[in-house]
């Protein structure tokens, strides 16, 4: 039986507006999309971002922050995060099962990532957190938090920016292959896992970063020996030459191919590049699939092969 890693963008979480109801009702359709999988046998794993979430809930934090009750720092809302998301999934694919007469456990793992104390990224924020804001508006949010550095995210507004550094172990991996062995279905790694890292006196400290869940999902989809990594995104296939007239949908590639049309900067770098770096990583490192395609074209993967299909 095959095993897959899921990993899902933002339109699978946060399609309308950021209330718990909104992103309840987006996470139940995603979770009916991820049923497809499951009644065709395959063993999943789901994993998610949270880049939305995670810059929502620090500014709440912020805004109601006191001497005696302080904003949370951005480790710990990361696992906020990761339990969220991973109730509504864990509330949402129960009750999908039920009705299909499915019977199998789902369970959030609170996932801790290895993270190099000193990666160059914690000087280079580049993750984008977060509402989205006019170049005003991120104007004026820098003059009142100076600390902030807000950056243009792929043409859709500005965006807070955090680092990222690059994932080198998904701690808790053993426990996601234990939870496939016994056929449950475990959400794992949710934002990349919460980033830490090994202090001069061995023990586990959080990281104020996030990291990027396409970079978590492969290392996860690695370390578990996974066939497929299948990243879900907002668009059916990865293009050259994106949104011109001459663009051109890649179905099945290679990643020497993708490497050449990374040095021809084909990718936009706060959006697609993080995704083709992780396949290219993924199969790299286990000569498995990747697959990149929209969430709301799942079935056609599954019954004719649609999406882009990254292979060594
Ligand atoms: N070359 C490309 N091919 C396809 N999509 C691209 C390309 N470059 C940028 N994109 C954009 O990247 C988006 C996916 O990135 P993003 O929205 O960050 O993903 P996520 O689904 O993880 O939230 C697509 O919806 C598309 O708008
Ligand atoms: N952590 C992360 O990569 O989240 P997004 O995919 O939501 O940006």
């Amino acid at each position: 039986m095959k095993k897959i890693v899921v990993a899902l963008g933002g339109n699978a979480i946060l399609s309308k507006d950021a209330s718990a109801s909104s992103q309840q009702a987006a996470i139940f359709k995603t979770a009916k999309v991820l049923v497809e999988f499951i009644k065709r046998g395959y063993k999943l794993v789901i994993t998610h971002g949270n880049g939305p979430q995670v810059g929502n809930l620090l500014l709440q934090q912020v805004a109601g922050s006191t001497v005696k009750n302080p904003a949370m720092p951005l480790d710990t809302i990361g696992a906020m995060t990761e339990g969220s998301i991973g109730y509504w999934m864990q509330q949402a694919l129960g009750e999908i099962l039920q009705s299909e007469g499915i019977r199998k456990t789902v369970a959030t793992i609170i996932t801790q990532t290895k993270v190099a104390a000193d990666d160059p990224a914690f000087k280079n924020p580049t993750k984008p957190i977060g509402p989205f804001y006019s170049q005003e508006e991120a104007k004026k949010e820098k003059t009142e938090n100076p600390n902030y550095i807000f950056t243009e995210d792929a043409g859709r507004g500005y965006r807070r920016v955090v680092p990222s550094p690059i994932p080198q172990e998904v701690i808790e991996y053993p426990l996601v292959a234990m939870m496939l062995k016994n056929d449950m279905i475990p959400i794992a790694a949710g934002g990349g896992g919460i980033p830490v890292s090994q202090n001069k006196d061995n023990q586990i400290v959080g990281q104020e970063a996030v990291i990027d869940k396409d970079y978590g999902a492969a290392k996860l989809a690695e370390s578990i020996n996974a066939d497929e990594l299948i990243i879900l995104t907002a668009v059916d296939h990865v293009f050259v030459n994106f949104n011109q007239p001459n663009q051109k949908k890649l179905t099945n590639t290679t990643v020497a191919e993708l490497k050449q049309y990374i040095a021809e900067k084909q990718f936009a770098v706060g959006s697609m590049l993080p995704k083709i770096n992780a396949a290219i990583e993924f199969v790299e490192a286990t000569h498995g699939k990747a697959i990149i395609t929209s969430l709301s074209r799942v079935t056609d993967l599954l019954e004719k092969g649609v999406g882009t299909i990254v292979t060594a």
